[in-house]
C-alpha cells in the first residue's frame, strides 16, 4: 500500500533521512515512534509531498510518488497544533480541503456542504460549522483538523502527533476514537508520536526509528519481546538497563538470582528488566521494599537490591510494607553483549 525504499534526505550536514525503508499494508495503523530528532517528521512530509527526498522511492498503491503534487497524492495529513484558519469558521476551514481539489475533481456548492456537514457529525461536531476556532477546545480543534484532512477522501492517513499539546485525559480519549475511525473509514494511517504508551496502545505495528533510519518494524508484542537491539529495548516498556555477565547459558547479576538467556555470546553485558519481569515475594532476602503504594492499577512496589532501586511486582495477595525484607526473581530479561 505504501512502500518506501532507501529514502534519503540531508539538511546541509545533517542526514535526516539515512536510508529508510518500510512498507505498510492496506487497512493498517503504523506508529512511527522515536526520540525527538529522529527524523519522523522528515519521512511523514516526505510521504505527503511535502519534503524532497535526495534518494529513493515513495510508492503509493503501487505508483511511484516522485513527480506527483501534494495535492494529487489522495494522502490526508494532520499536525499537532494544526494551524486552523482563524478567520474562517469550521465549516470553511473544513470546506477548504475540499477547495482545494483539482478543478476537475472540486465538488459543486451544495456537494461542499453536504459533505461539510457529512463530516462535522463523522468528528462527532455536528451543529458546530457556525463557530470560529477561538471558540473551540483544543480537542474540538483537533478533529476539525482531522475533518479537513478527510474531506478530500484519502486513503492515506499521515498524523504528526495530532494530540501532542492536549492534556493526557483528552489526549487518550481521542486516540482511542481516531483508531475506531480509521477502521471504520478503512484507512491506512501513519502515527507519528514519542510517547511509547500511545504507540503500543494504537498501532497494528511499530516502525521505531533512530537517527534517520527504521531500526526495527514490528507488532507491539514483538517489540516488547524481542527488541532488535539494546536502543530499542532501552526505549521501550519502562525498561532499566542492568549490568550483567552472560556464562552458561545465563545472565548473573549482582543482587538478583541468574536469568537465563539465549543466543547471547558470553561475557559482560547489559540486560533490560521491566517491572513486569521482576517478581518480588515477601521473606528473608537480599532485597528490601524501598517503597509501596496502591493505585488503580494494582500496587506500584520498588524493591532495593545491590544498591539499585527497581520497579517490580509484587507476588499476588501481598501488600508489601516499606522496609520489609523480599526475595525478587527476574522472570525474564532481554539482553545485549555490553
Ligand atoms: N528544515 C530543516 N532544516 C535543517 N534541519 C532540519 C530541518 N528539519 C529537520 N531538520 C533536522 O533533521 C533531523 C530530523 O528532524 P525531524 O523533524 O524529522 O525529527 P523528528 O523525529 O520528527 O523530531 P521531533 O520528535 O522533535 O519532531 C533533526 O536533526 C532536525 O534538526
Amino acid at each position: 500500500m505504501i512502500e518506501v525504499q532507501g529514502l534519503h534526505l540531508r539538511y546541509g550536514g545533517v542526514a535526516a533521512l539515512d536510508g529508510v525503508n518500510l512498507a505498510l499494508r492496506a487497512g493498517e495503523f503504523v506508529a512511527l515512534l522515536g526520540a525527538s530528532g529522529s527524523g519522523k517528521t522528515t519521512l511523514l512530509r516526505s510521504l505527503a509531498g511535502l519534503e524532497f527526498p535526495d534518494a529513493g522511492q515513495v510508492l503509493i498503491e503501487g505508483r511511484d510518488m516522485a513527480a506527483v503534487p501534494a495535492r494529487e497524492r489522495g494522502v490526508g495529513f494532520v499536525f499537532q497544533n494544526y494551524a486552523l484558519f482563524r478567520h474562517m469558521t469550521v465549516f470553511e476551514n473544513i470546506a477548504f480541503g475540499l477547495r482545494i481539489k483539482p478543478r476537475r475533481l472540486r465538488p459543486g456548492r451544495a456537494e461542499i456542504v453536504r459533505r461539510v456537514e457529512e463530516l462535522l457529525a463523522l468528528v462527532r461536531l455536528p451543529g458546530m460549522g457556525g463557530r470560529h476556532p477561538d471558540q473551540l477546545s483544543g480537542g474540538q480543534r483537533q478533529r476539525v483538523a482531522l475533518a479537513r484532512a478527510l474531506a478530500i477522501e484519502p486513503r492515506v492517513l499521515l498524523l504528526d502527533e495530532p494530540f501532542g499539546a492536549l492534556d493526557a485525559k483528552v489526549r487518550k480519549e481521542l486516540r482511542h476514537w481516531l483508531r475506531g475511525l480509521h477502521d471504520r473509514l478503512g484507512l491506512t494511517s501513519l502515527f507519528v508520536t514519542h510517547d511509547q504508551d500511545e504507540a503500543l496502545e494504537l498501532a497494528d505495528r511499530v516502525a521505531v526509528m533512530r537517527d534517520g533510519r527504521v531500526v526495527q518494524f514490528d507488532t507491539p508484542e514483538a517489540l516488547l519481546a524481542a527488541p532488535a537491539d539494546a536502543g530499542v529495548a532501552g526505549f521501550l516498556g519502562d525498561a532499566v538497563p542492568i549490568d550483567c555477565v552472560v556464562r552458561d547459558g545465563q545472565a548473573w547479576f549482582e543482587g538478583l538470582p541468574p536469568v537465563a538467556v539465549a543466543g547471547v555470546a558470553e561475557g559482560k553485558a547489559v540486560a533490560f528488566l521491566r517491572p513486569v519481569d521482576l517478581l518480588v515475594e515477601p521473606g528473608a532476602g537480599e532485597a528490601r521494599v524501598a517503597a509501596a503504594r496502591q493505585d488503580g492499577r494494582g500496587v506500584r512496589l520498588t524493591v532495593e537490591t545491590a544498591g539499585m532501586l527497581l520497579e517490580a511486582t509484587p507476588a499476588p495477595g501481598w501488600m508489601p510494607r516499606r522496609g520489609e525484607p523480599c526475595r525478587v526473581t527476574a522472570l525474564a530479561a532481554r539482553v545485549f553483549p555490553a
